[in-house]
C-alpha cells in the first residue's frame, strides 16, 4: 500500500509523521521498524501518528513509536511537531491545541516567532511511578531530592528518576562531550530495575539557568535532542537545588527552554518545529 508522510524535526529529534485523522492506521511494529529505518526505509527516531479528536474538548490524539517500534507514552519534541503539522495541513486553525497521548492530554501552542511551546504536564518522581524498582537500593539526599546508585557492569552511578509520562534518567556528568553516553547509556536504558526500560539523560551544569545535555533514548538509542528528557533533567536539577526555574537546555541538535515553577506546577518547554519533505513510500 502507498503511504503518505511527513518528515519533521525538532532540534534535530526526527520523526516521520502519519496522518490518520480522516481514516485509521495500524501498521505493525516491523512496518514501523521499517519506516524508522535510515537505510531501507525513511529514517527517524520515531513514528507519530496524529489521530482525530477521542473525546469532546480534546482536539487531536497522537501516538508515538520508538524506531524499534514499540509504542510510548509521551514524546516532547513530537507533541511540537505534532502541533506544526496540524497547522501548516490546515487541520485546525487553533493556535493552542489540546491533544490526547497515551499518557494523558498535553497541549502545545504555537508562538509567534514559530517556535512552540507545550505544557508537559506534571513530573513524577515516586520511584514506583517511573517505574524504577528502588528495593533495597539506600538514596543519595540531595537537595530536596535523591539520587539512586545504579550498578552497572562494575561501576556505580547515581541518577534521579522521573516520568514526564515516559521514565527517565538523569546523571550529572561534568562535560557532557566526554560522557560515556555510547558505553553506559544501552547499560541504563535495559537496566532491570527499569521495568519498562528507560531513557538515560547525560546533564552538564553550566550555570543555574544554563545546561547542556545528551539522552540516550530508550528504544531509538542516543538522539541529537530528547524534549521529555529535557524537562526531566531539568525539574530533577532543581529539586536537587542545582538550576532555576527557568532553564536553557543545549542539545546537540538545538536549544529547547524549560520552565518549571517547583511541585505542584505543570512543566513548559518551547522549541522549534520543522518539516523537512513530504513523500509516499510503498509498504
Ligand atoms: N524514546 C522515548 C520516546 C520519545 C521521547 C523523545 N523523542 C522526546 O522528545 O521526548 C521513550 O521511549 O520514552
Amino acid at each position: 500500500m502507498k503511504l503518505r508522510f511527513t518528515k519533521m524535526q525538532g532540534a534535530g529529534n526526527d520523526f516521520v509523521v502519519l496522518d490518520a485523522t480522516r481514516a485509521p492506521l495500524d501498521l505493525s511494529p516491523g512496518q514501523y521498524r521499517h519506516l524508522a529505518d535510515r537505510r531501507f526505509g525513511i529514517g527517524a527516531d520515531q513514528i507519530l501518528i496524529v489521530g482525530p479528536s477521542p473525546a469532546p474538548g480534546v482536539d487531536f490524539s497522537y501516538r508515538i513509536v520508538n524506531a524499534d517500534g514499540g509504542e510510548v507514552e509521551q514524546c516532547g519534541n513530537g507533541a511540537r511537531c505534532f502541533a506544526k503539522f496540524v497547522h501548516e495541513r490546515g487541520l485546525t486553525d487553533k493556535r493552542a491545541i489540546r491533544v490526547q497521548t497515551l499518557s494523558g492530554v498535553i497541549e502545545p501552542s504555537l508562538q509567534d516567532d514559530g517556535r512552540v511551546t507545550v505544557d508537559m504536564g506534571e513530573p513524577v518522581f515516586e520511584p514506583g511511578r517511573v517505574p524504577f524498582d528502588a528495593q533495597g537500593l539506600v538514596p543519595r539526599p540531595v537537595g530536596d531530592h535523591v539520587q539512586w546508585p545504579l550498578e552497572l557492569d562494575g561501576t556505580t552511578v547515581y541518577v534521579a528518576v522521573a516520568s514526564m509520562g515516559n521514565p527517565h534518567a538523569v546523571q550529572r556528568v561534568d562535560d557532557v562531550d566526554t560522557a560515556p553516553v555510547a558505553q553506559q547509556g544501552p547499560m541504563i536504558e535495559s537496566h532491570p530495575r527499569f521495568p519498562r526500560r528507560v531513557n538515560a539523560g547525560f546533564m552538564q551544569v553550566v550555570a543555574r539557568g544554563h545546561i547542556r545535555l545528551r539522552v540516550h533514548e530508550r528504544g531509538a538509542g542516543e538522539t541529537l535532542a530528547c524534549g521529555t528528557g529535557a524537562c526531566a533533567a531539568v525539574a530533577c536539577g532543581i529539586r536537587l537545588g542545582w538550576l532555576d526555574a527557568r532553564v536553557d537546555v543545549d542539545t546537540r541538535g538545538g536549544r529547547l527552554t524549560i520552565e518549571w515553577a517547583g511541585p505542584g506546577h505543570t512543566v513548559r518547554m518551547t522549541g522549534p518545529a520543522v518539516t523537512v519533505f513530504e513523500g509516499e513510500i510503498e509498504l
